[in-house]
């Protein structure tokens, strides 16, 4: 078997524009199994982008996006239930229930209803929100509400998981499981594609690091082979190098100025 056909995320020249303006302008990608995926790069570079198409809710690109070796462009929706998504933000249908939410989320996954009430109520136990299971979503904190969106994007135990920011307002504690269960749902050979400006937390927790910017890649590898290519000892350092960026002295000098006018 060749290294093309194990991957389970295969994209090819990539393209995808938004009207006349190109966003995506040619991403090239081969992903494996069993690997956190750190996919990182400025505001607006493309991050988005491309893992709604990975998703399949955003169409009209060029290029050829595989999952699990299914071509999406032939309207197979069947791998869809072997994903799990966490997105940057979320509408979570407030006036319901977790255990509600939940349910519905699962049963859109074709999850056995008893199976999804012991599952998602013994998952929010775990997160410390077990108390909250029969409560409103518009009763919880941000952090709890993140907590929901996690369990409801591992519910069906899927094989690839995008995670977009996933520890926005996760406290201390919390975030030290999240890190330990993707840890150990890797280890199962599970696809993490984990999206985030954290780069104290990409650096440490993914096996390989994608850097996009302006909707090309511009550095994929491990951190340490990404040290070797740059000058810089941190992610961030490497990040801002790579995408060009060291005037950030000067422009907070000038956003302060601003501030200072009449
Ligand atoms: N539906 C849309 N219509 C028009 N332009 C869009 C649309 N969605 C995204 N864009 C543009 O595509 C570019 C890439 O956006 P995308 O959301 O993929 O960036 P990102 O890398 O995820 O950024 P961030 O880090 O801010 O979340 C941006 O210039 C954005 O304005």
């Amino acid at each position: 078997m060749d290294s093309q056909m194990e991957s389970v995320i295969s994209i090819k020249d990539l393209h995808m524009s938004f009207g006349a303006k190109p966003v995506l302008k040619g991403i090239n990608l081969e992903i494996q199994g069993g690997q956190i995926i750190g996919y990182i790069g400025p505001n607006g570079a493309g991050k988005s982008t491309t893992v709604k198409i990975l998703l399949g809710i955003l169409e009209g690109y060029e290029g050829e996006v595989k999952i699990f070796g299914e071509n999406l462009s032939f309207g197979n929706i069947q791998y869809k239930k072997k994903i799990g998504y966490v997105p940057e933000t979320a509408q979570m249908y407030d006036s319901l229930t977790a255990q509600e939410y939940l349910t519905f989320i699962g049963e859109l996954y074709g999850m056995n209803p008893v199976n999804i009430d012991s599952k998602a109520f013994q998952l929010m136990s775990l997160f410390g929100i077990g108390d909250n299971y029969s409560s409103r979503i518009s009763s919880f904190s941000k952090g709890m509400k993140q907590k929901v969106l996690i369990i409801a994007s591992l519910l069906h135990n899927p094989d690839i998981l995008f995670f977009d920011e996933p520890l926005s307002g996760l406290d201390a504690n919390s975030v030290m499981i999240f890190k330990e269960i993707i840890a150990e749902l890797a280890a199962q050979g599970k696809t993490i594609f984990y999206s985030s400006h954290i780069m104290e937390v990409v650096e440490k927790i993914s096996d390989r690091i994608i850097l996009i910017n302006d909707g090309q890649i511009v550095a994929d590898g491990s951190f340490a082979e990404l040290q070797k290519m740059s000058s810089e000892g941190s992610l961030e350092g490497i990040f801002n190098q790579l995408t060009g960026f060291n005037q950030y002295k000067e422009i907070a000098d000038s956003f302060i100025s601003v501030l200072k006018e009449g």
